[in-house]
């Protein structure tokens, strides 16, 4: 029943293996094992259920299809009530299958469905680890809903803790039912990410942070990013290299080396994950391995690509 993606070990899985950052979670968990065969070992399941965002990335371009593969597609939006079934059929079908994800299309937090889905998941399978990727601006007032969910894992999305920076990157959000601008959204932003991830920290969660890698806006920055978030409770960073896209589409990629300087920046502060895979939001299988997208939805979404990101 397997879908293979590749049948040669890509570039990430051959690359040297580091040691655990969390014993725990290694060979479970793709997103916190830090060695090449703990990530390649256990599935994972992206559930679609976070329809909507309340912050505006100048990166994000949130699309419904079958071929892209990055963060924010998804062919489908899921229901809770068909998001707990397909996690059954997942389950039957996906051998491997320890942890269930939610990271989009929209953000986790910014309306209900996803805490419902997670409790309701957690009722049924409490063995199954549950994740979830947030831009953190509703993090410090439902964070307690999320650990009261089942939900072990945490990713924040940081790119920026200085609020000039963070104008740049997220322009506008919405607060409290109203726009807010510029620097004060930047600051409002970072202020409730800081606040979250310290919340959560104390509650027991284990928390990622994810920080895009934006040429000529956060390059010079990542390190003062690790330093912030590690004094507020994150335990991992994972800088992922900007997909140029939407009102950042004439940005180019960062290069090998501007990654590679990022990284270094970084891990003054912070273990840094490296296996990457800027996974879709309705992603079934091994990050990079297995793909098992068609079987559980029966339609002809493409492979994933065998290339590494990392
Ligand atoms: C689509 S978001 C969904 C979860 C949540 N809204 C968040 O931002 O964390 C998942 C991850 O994809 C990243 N992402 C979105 N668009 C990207 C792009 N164009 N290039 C690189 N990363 C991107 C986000 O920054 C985030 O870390
Ligand atoms: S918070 Fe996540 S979903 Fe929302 S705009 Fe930013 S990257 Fe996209």
């Amino acid at each position: 029943m397997s879908a293979p993606v590749s049948s040669a070990c890509p570039a990430h899985v051959m690359r040297a293996a580091g040691t655990p950052a969390f014993p725990d979670l290694e060979g479970k968990h793709p997103c916190f094992s830090t060695t090449a065969e703990g990530h390649a070992a256990a599935a994972r399941l992206h559930l679609p259920v976070a329809p909507g965002c309340n912050i505006a990335c100048a990166f994000c371009r949130r699309d419904f299809n079958r071929v892209e593969q990055r963060p924010g597609v998804a062919a489908r939006l899921l229901s809770p009530d068909e998001a707990v079934a397909t996690t059954e059929r997942a389950l039957a079908l996906v051998p491997n299958l320890a942890v269930v994800g939610i990271a989009g299309p929209g953000d986790p937090l910014a309306s209900d469905h996803a805490i419902e889905t997670f409790a309701r998941i957690h009722a049924r399978w409490p063995d199954l680890t549950l994740c979830v990727s947030t831009n953190g601006l509703m993090l410090p007032e439902r964070v307690d809903e999320l650990a009261a969910a089942g939900v072990a894992t945490l990713t924040v999305t940081v790119n920026s803790v200085d609020p000039e920076i963070q104008a740049h990157i997220t322009p506008k959000i919405a607060w409290r039912r109203k726009r807010v601008n510029g620097v004060e959204a930047g600051r409002r932003l970072i202020d409730n990410q800081l606040e979250g991830i310290a919340r959560a920290a104390a509650l027991g969660l284990t928390i990622k942070i994810n920080t895009v890698l934006i040429p000529t806006v956060n390059d010079h920055h990542i390190g003062a990013v690790a330093e912030a978030v590690a004094k507020a409770g994150a335990r991992m960073i994972n800088v992922i290299p900007l997909i140029p896209e939407h009102q950042l589409s004439h940005l180019k990629e960062p290069t090998f080396i501007e990654r590679h300087r990022a990284r270094v920046a970084a891990a003054k502060h912070l273990r840094v994950f490296t296996h990457c895979r800027r996974c879709r939001a309705d992603a079934v299988g091994v990050p990079g391995l297995t793909d098992f997208t068609r079987d559980l939805y029966g339609d002809d979404i493409q492979a994933e690509p065998t290339f590494s990101h990392g």
